[in-house]
């Protein structure tokens, strides 16, 4: 028998389909979820929860209320280099195009003003979580507490100078102090971001491994994203990167791999023996033609696979409904398996596996008893939704994203009938037209 249901609550959801994404997938019709304390205190039949008083009800009649979706990989601020630099290859769009532009462009304010129009977008299609890995994440952090969103910031490590440090002692002292900062925080948590095997030497990457798991932090990195970067690995070092992670202790069921575009068999059976999890990027991936991540393969594996959108500067949205759809008509060609990624997967790799990936799902990721109230609610009414025969398709392979009617975040509205109710807007895309004008040299 399931937890009693409230007699009061703060909020009360009425809604046509409940999608609690929890074991088996049930899709409920006609139900109802009460919300007190931020917190989802029951969910029952309509008929139900008619007994039961709240300070607000909420009718929602012909929506689908789901968990907000998790964006489990991505460079905020780097929105504002949206279309800057379109059809490269990887490495060619990263040194010839990006870090220049970053060592140029990026400071506080640029991550500021960068960041609050990345988490504008995404609240505005349905996310309510998102992981971020980016320089000067204490600036991101100020936003998304003012902002009100859940995230995981992965503070950036490298080998070398960038714009918010001199190396990797001084990105390891100023993230632990951020660290500090936001450990009773439970909107926010502070990771480790590696960046990539090619930019992290073995003494970081160890040093990155035994902090985690002193801390019990995260870790993100960039991984197996080209063949190229396998290619100069075993040149260089006689081993695969993911061999040499594994090797250095990085790989464990706290680090959440990037990409995972060029995967052999075996790689796949080291990231299953660890437990680590993958974050797949399929947009990111056919822009910069970086390979096709075996998504099936690695779900059959038992590996965890979450949803990430990268930055905008190489998808170029953040839209978490968009990717989605992507992963599940990428996932069958890929496969060459109709059957592959099926609707409910595709949903769950955008909620519940981001969750598990980034070590909250105890918190959020499905709707349940005791959980925070992270909350999407979808409108079906529409003609191009017409009709619904199983809301699931809807979400997954109609295009869904601008039909995001409302959300809430630990109990409280950030979207109210598609409106930003933490941010505003126009100043935001404001700034974003500012900065274009100076990176395009605009007097
Ligand atoms: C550690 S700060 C983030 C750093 O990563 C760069 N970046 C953005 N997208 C990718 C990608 O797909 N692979 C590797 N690196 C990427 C970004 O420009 C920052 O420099
Ligand atoms: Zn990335």
């Amino acid at each position: 028998m399931g937890p009693a249901n409230p007699t009061k609550c703060d909020l009360l959801i009425f809604a046509r389909w409940i999608l609690p994404v929890s074991d088996g997938f049930p899709v409920l019709e006609n139900h109802a979820l009460a919300v007190s304390d931020g917190v989802i205190s029951g969910i029952m039949p309509a008929e139900e929860a008619r007994h039961i008083t709240a300070d607000e009800s909420l009718w929602l009649d012909e929506q689908v209320l789901m968990p907000g979706l998790i964006n489990a990989h991505g460079h905020g601020a780097m929105s504002l280099f949206r279309g800057l630099a379109d059809d490269y290859p990887l490495h060619e769009w990263l040194n010839e195009h990006i870090w220049p532009a970053e060592g140029q462009w990026v400071n506080e304010e640029f991550v500021r003003d960068g960041s609050a129009l990345a988490i504008a977008e995404m609240l505005r299609g349905g996310t309510t979580c998102f992981s971020d890995m980016y320089f000067f994440p204490e600036i991101c952090a100020d936003v998304v507490r003012r902002a009100g969103i859940r995230a995981q910031l992965a503070f950036p490590i490298f080998d070398f100078p960038c714009a918010w440090g001199s190396g990797p002692d001084d990105y390891f002292r100023k993230g632990l102090a951020l660290r500090d900062t936001y450990k009773h925080n439970d909107l926010i948590s502070i990771g480790f971001g590696p960046h990539a095997p090619y930019t992290v030497g073995d003494t970081a990457l160890s040093k990155t491994a035994v902090f985690a798991e002193e801390l019990d932090c995260t870790i993100q990195i960039h991984l197996h994203e080209t063949a190229q970067e396998i290619a100069d690995a075993v040149k260089q070092t006689g081993l695969r990167p993911i061999e040499r992670l594994a090797k250095l202790g990085l790989l464990g069921p706290r680090t959440q791999c990037v990409h995972l575009a060029n995967m052999s068999d075996n790689d796949i059976a080291v990231l299953a023996e660890h437990g680590s999890h993958a974050v797949h990027c399929p947009e990111s991936n056919l822009k910069l033609a970086s390979g096709f991540s075996p998504v099936e393969k690695m779900r059959q594996a038992g590996i965890n696979v979450a949803l990430g959108t990268d930055g905008a500067a190489s998808n170029n949205d953040l839209d978490m409904f968009g990717e989605l759809r992507t992963a599940a008509l990428l996932g069958k060609a890929v496969s060459g398996d109709a059957t592959a990624i099926p609707d409910y997967y595709a949903l769950e790799m955008a909620t519940i596996n981001g969750a598990r990936a980034l070590g909250i799902d105890h918190l959020t990721g499905s709707l349940e008893v005791g959980k925070q109230a992270d909350l999407i609610s979808i409108d079906l009414s529409d003609l191009a939704q017409q009709p619904v025969y199983r809301p699931t398709s809807q979400l997954v392979y109609s295009n869904i994203s601008h039909r995001v009617c409302h959300s809430w975040i630990k109990g409280r509205r950030m979207l109210d009938n598609g409106q930003l109710t933490t941010l505003d807007s126009q100043e935001i895309a404001d700034k974003a037209r500012h900065w274009r004008s100076k990176i395009s040299g605009e007097k």
